[in-house]
């Protein structure tokens, strides 16, 4: 089982037949499991939510120790770097203009974005899968076929990232990825249908 992590690694909980780890030779750790599921990082390794690095590293002691009234004064070296500072190399999605949340919730109103499903389909795993294209992208979610084409271009996590869900079930990914996003609120003018075992 492959838990949620800091997308660099993913950790495992041991089952009775995955080999020990070999407690004589610690360099020898158990298997790192990776699959189609591993949740990439969140928020993404840079994003601007996370502290740029060398923040969290705990700030070295002062070089000298004041006494008497001056114990009041804060050390004089270290001066604290800028909240805004751009960490190094960073990433970021960014989303086209005209693409944030409320552009999509605009959208959501006015258009049919169910790519010209008038009626909810049964959707098997087969059919699913010839939906795994940019122009024609479905993905399930907890037994719901969404149409994502129209998503694409608005995912905060990007188009690649969603894209990893196209034409297969989603719902392990999403959920590692982002338990609290509610997809039912996004994506309930895009349900296309409901995910069926193959007939
Ligand atoms: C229909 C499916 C999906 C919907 C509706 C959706 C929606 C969202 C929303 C609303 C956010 C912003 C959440 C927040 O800021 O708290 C978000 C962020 C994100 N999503 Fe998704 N998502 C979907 C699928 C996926 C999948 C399959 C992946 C992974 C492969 C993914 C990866 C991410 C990542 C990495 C972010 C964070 C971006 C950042 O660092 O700011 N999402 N998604």
């Amino acid at each position: 089982m492959v838990w949620w992590g800091d997308g660099s690694s993913a950790s495992t909980v041991k089952s009775s037949d995955e080999p020990e780890a070999d407690a004589k030779d610690p360099t020898k750790t158990l298997p790192i499991i990776v699959d189609d599921d591993t949740p990439p990082a969140f928020p993404a390794l840079d994003s601007a939510q996370r502290h740029p690095e060398g923040r969290t590293q705990a700030m070295a002691p002062p070089l000298h120790r004041p006494s008497g009234i001056s114990r009041l004064r804060a050390p004089p070296q270290q001066a604290p770097t800028s909240l805004l500072d751009a960490p190094v190399a960073r990433k970021k999605v960014v989303l086209e203009p005209g693409c944030s949340p409320l552009d999509w919730a605009r959208l959501k109103q006015s258009t049919d974005l169910r790519g010209g499903v008038s009626t909810l389909l049964r959707v098997t795993p087969s059919e699913l899968k010839r939906h795994n294209t940019m122009e024609d992208a479905w993905t399930a979610i907890q037994g719901k076929v969404y149409n994502i084409t129209p998503y694409i271009r608005f995912h905060p996590g990007g188009q690649d990232t969603l894209m990893r869900v196209a034409g297969r079930d989603g719902t392990r990914l999403f959920y590692l990825t982002h338990a609290w996003v509610n997809v039912d609120a996004i994506m309930d003018t895009a349900m296309v249908g409901v995910y069926v075992p193959e007939q």
